[in-house]
């Protein structure tokens, strides 16, 4: 299968005040395979934001590198899509034209721009929606409309950091399915970064588990379920659980209780 995504060998170092650099991060090394779905779970400041933003080429690795198709990433670049937890929709646009945002920087006429975003909007649900402006949307909403807007871009990956850790229990729930569905419809390879356990064995086709800071790869673990695209079913599966408490031994969490 093709390789979509690389990181080789990738350490990140932050100067700090008291002189000693912080490892944010230390020699981590995985494939993302082209249509591949992955998480990366780890504690709190073990460095998995940095290692999407090195992926979206915002800060430079202090060594290592990371490649998208091959391709070493040198700065922010058109490959690859960034969705964060917050939304970023600019509040004075109609989500269509929210949608559009990006597409502006390139070639191509009004009409193709419009016909592209609409093409988005609908295949994220949000049909009927495309005057509104952002305020007038749920939570969830506004999250479609900003995977709407990083899919417009035609990226070759998607970096997800915490998009539905804002959201209720049931909004949640939803969202993930319908952007299971979307992304697997896309055929995009994405990487995710959450805390939620369950979230990441009910979406990945891998997860990794990075360490305490600084963040090294402490376990692979492959989810040999079926229903990617529909998390909803995956959630009824009784194995969804012995993946879950892997994931929580891997993380040594029971240790850390007081
Ligand atoms: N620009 C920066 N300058 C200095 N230190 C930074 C910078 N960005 C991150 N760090 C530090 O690097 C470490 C890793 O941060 P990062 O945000 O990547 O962790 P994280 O795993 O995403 O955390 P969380 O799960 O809490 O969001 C933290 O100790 C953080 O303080």
């Amino acid at each position: 299968m093709a390789m979509a995504l690389e990181f080789r060998n990738l350490t990140k170092q932050f100067a700090t005040n008291s002189g000693a650099p912080l490892t944010a991060i230390r020699d981590v090394t995985f494939t993302v395979n082209a249509g591949e779905f992955v998480s990366v779970v780890g504690p709190s400041g073990c460095g998995k934001s940095t290692l999407l933003s090195m992926t979206a080429g915002l800060y430079q690795p202090t060594s290592g590198e990371v490649l998208v198709s091959g391709e070493p990433v040198n700065g922010p670049n058109d490959h690859v899509g960034f969705m964060l937890q917050k939304d970023l929709l600019l509040p004075w646009r109609n989500i269509v034209s929210n949608i559009e945002f990006g597409l502006e920087s390139r070639p191509g006429s009004k009409a193709e721009r419009r016909e592209r975003a609409m093409f988005e909007l609908r295949r994220c649900h949000l049909d009927g929606f495309e005057n509104q402006y952002p305020y007038q949307l749920s939570g969830g909403m506004r999250q479609r409309a900003a995977l709407a807007r990083t899919l417009a871009i035609d990226p070759e990956i998607i970096l997800l950091d915490e998009p539905f850790s804002a959201l209720d229990a049931q909004t949640k729930l939803l969202l993930q399915n319908s952007f299971a569905e979307t992304i697997a419809e896309s055929g995009k390879t994405t990487l995710l970064i959450t805390h939620d356990l369950a979230e990441a064995v009910l979406m990945s086709d891998r997860i990794f588990v990075l360490s305490e800071r600084p963040g090294q790869i402490v376990a692979e673990i492959r989810v040999d379920l079926p229903n990617r695209d529909h998390p909803l079913k995956r959630r009824v599966m009784p194995e969804v659980a012995d993946y879950a408490a892997q994931l929580f031994r891997h993380l040594k969490l029971e240790e850390k209780a007081i």
